[in-house]
């Protein structure tokens, strides 16, 4: 990211707030603190990440977003209002504008394709022929017009999900909350639902918040990440940037999750190389083999490209010998070249 982009990242105006947020469950025998002094600004028109391991949170904090569950402590700002303070008529005003899908679509089934999309349209008392005009609106910018009089039985899950992403934005919200909205789906339709959030976050500035256990899917969409691990927030920042140089453990855990097999491999010399973003991985090793004329294994590679530069990491094995391990490390430096020696647990 380029100066520009951050000075105007940071001079956009903050969409959704949270302070000192906290959820504690009471059951019968005891409590769950499921979230825990949650501190994030999520920006107009970005599209943000949470992500996190089963049991870490990510739905409870959501729900929280949108008071589908009150917090027990602290304050959603939502649009510049402290949402956590309105009373209820208020509430399921401001709560047309976040728009929520889900995993499993949770379509009336008894409704069509077009009357879904209207429901939203009615509670907020649209006349039925305006709600029908926009209803067949989204359902042209969902790509599923000719589906309008089908049932939900009678689609797929991608048709589905488009179905209920139409009737989440049939009110026109500001936020659209997305709780793992792409797990129910096979890889392709997961890729082309997330083009289409895509789409529709560049053509109407909407803010996109993402909930997902999945790298891949933060990859692919997300401008910035927040990461949540026991009910906290580990990290958050630029997606670039917590791929190419994760800090918090979890963070690490989840970037180099492809990897974490190599620490008990035998053999000793390992060394992760770390891309972060500068640069090709393909030339980095050839160089470094011609120039250093010394032979390495690669163990593991797991590279990624956002946004044309590369990302991830490799993890070579240096040879026994001393004199050319350091003709390695030097070319690394020189070049500067992240890396970082791996432990061997068995040797
Ligand atoms: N209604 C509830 N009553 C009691 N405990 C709850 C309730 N909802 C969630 N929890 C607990 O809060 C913690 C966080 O749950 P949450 O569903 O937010 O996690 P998650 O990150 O979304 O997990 P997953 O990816 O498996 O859905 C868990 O320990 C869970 O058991």
């Amino acid at each position: 990211m380029n100066a520009l982009e951050v000075t105007r990242l940071e001079t956009r105006k903050t969409m959704v707030e949270l302070i000192g947020l906290g959820k504690t469950f009471h059951n019968k025998q005891n409590q769950v603190k499921a979230l825990e002094d949650i501190n994030l600004s999520i920006y107009e028109g970005e599209i943000f990440g949470i992500i996190g391991l089963s049991g870490a949170g990510k739905s409870t904090l959501v729900r929280c977003i949108n008071l589908l569950e009150m917090p027990s402590a602290g304050s959603v700002i939502f649009d510049g209002t402290d949402i956590v303070t309105l009373k209820q008529k208020e509430l399921l005003k401001v709560r047309q504008s976040m728009g929520m899908i889900f995993q499993q679509f949770n379509l009336l089934m008894q409704r069509t394709a077009l009357q879904n999309i209207c429901f939203p349209l009615e509670i907020a008392g649209i006349s039925k022929k305006e709600a029908k005009q926009r209803a067949l609106e989204l359902l042209d910018i969902v790509g599923l017009s000719e589906k309008a009089n089908a049932y939900p039985a009678q689609l797929s899950g991608g048709q589905k999900q488009r179905i209920a992403i139409a009737r989440a934005l049939a009110t026109n919200p500001k936020v659209l909350l997305c709780d793992e909205a792409t797990s129910a789906l096979d890889p392709t339709t997961t890729r082309s639902i997330l083009s289409l959030l895509k789409e529709i976050n560049q053509r109407t500035n909407i803010t996109v918040i993402v909930i997902t256990h999945e790298m891949s899917v933060i990859e692919e969409i997300c401008n910035r990440v927040a990461i949540i691990d026991q009910s906290r927030i580990a990290e958050v920042g630029e997606v670039e940037e917590v791929f190419a140089k994760p800090k918090s453990k979890i963070a690490r855990q989840l970037v180099f999750s492809g990897a974490g097999h190599i620490e008990s491999f035998t053999g000793r010399h390992k060394l992760r190389i770390i891309f972060d973003g500068r640069t090709s991985f393909e030339p980095v090793i050839a160089n470094m083999v011609l120039e250093c004329k010394a032979p390495v294994n690669i163990l593991f590679a797991d590279t990624k490209d956002i946004d044309g530069k590369a990302f991830g990491q490799m993890i070579i094995q240096l040879p026994d010998d001393e004199v050319s391990r350091k003709k390695i490390y030097a070319y690394l430096q020189t070049n500067k070249i992240k890396n970082e020696e791996v432990e061997s647990h068995v040797e």
